[in-house]
């Protein structure tokens, strides 16, 4: 299972940048995300999405974010903490698949709760936290990580970090995740749209279809 842990969220000044890390986390593997206060606009976003487009992704809050870590390690969890000071993705990411998932299995992470213990040597995938900045990282974030991640050394955004750094943990494999309980989804179309809604008992209708392509 993949979390990420949206660290020193800044209520209104962040809520639109956090709802896109939170939306991204879904759509690219994590099962949930942290943040260290309530939001109820990002926490509204969230359910919405995940309402519609299905799945169990869920805004968490955790009273204390340290507390939270140590608890995550202690269980057998990785952490890895994404920085523009931290080593360079290029050179580090093969350690880490090869650490979270020891099959070499690191396709669709969707709803996987793995099962860490703390005395298992067993080649189980582990569970991964994420965590990701807003505001100045405190400098125990950079120690307590089990790796410190930089995507590129220029300074960007957590969204672009967020983004690159689970599409390589899962080598793209995300890209096509699709959701059983949704009520929406998309048949990928080369030019417009083509989205069909679920009845509720299982049915796709049409729903928007100006999709121009010869294959449909
Ligand atoms: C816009 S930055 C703000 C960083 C903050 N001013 C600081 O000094 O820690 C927000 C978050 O984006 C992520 N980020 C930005 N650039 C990154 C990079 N090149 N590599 C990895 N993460 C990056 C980091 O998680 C960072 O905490």
């Amino acid at each position: 299972m993949i979390e990420v842990m949206r660290l020193g969220h800044r209520g209104e000044r962040d809520k639109r940048i956090s709802t896109h890390v939170a939306l991204t986390s879904r759509a690219l593997g994590a099962s949930n995300i942290i943040f260290t206060s309530s939001d109820k606009h990002v926490n509204g976003s969230v359910d919405r999405i995940t309402e519609s487009w299905g799945g169990d992704f869920k805004f968490k809050v955790a009273d204390s974010w340290k507390s939270y870590v140590k608890e995550f390690k202690k269980n057998n969890g990785i952490v890895a903490h994404l920085t523009m000071y931290g080593e360079n993705i290029n050179e580090i990411m093969s350690e880490i698949i090869n650490e979270v998932y020891p099959t070499g299995n690191n396709n669709n992470n969707n709803n996987n709760n793995n099962n860490n213990n703390n005395n298992s040597n067993e080649k189980v995938p582990k569970n991964l936290l994420v965590i990701i900045g807003a505001e100045k990282v405190p400098r125990e974030a950079y120690e307590l990580a089990d790796y410190n991640i930089s995507v590129g050394n220029q300074p960007h955004s957590e969204v672009a970090a967020i983004a690159i750094f689970l599409d390589r943990l899962t080598m793209g494999k995300n890209l096509y995740s699709e959701y059983e309980d949704s009520t929406i989804k998309v048949i990928p179309c080369k030019n417009g749209k083509n989205v069909i809604m679920n009845d509720l008992e299982g049915e796709y209708d049409d729903f928007d279809k100006e999709c121009n392509d010869e294959n449909q």
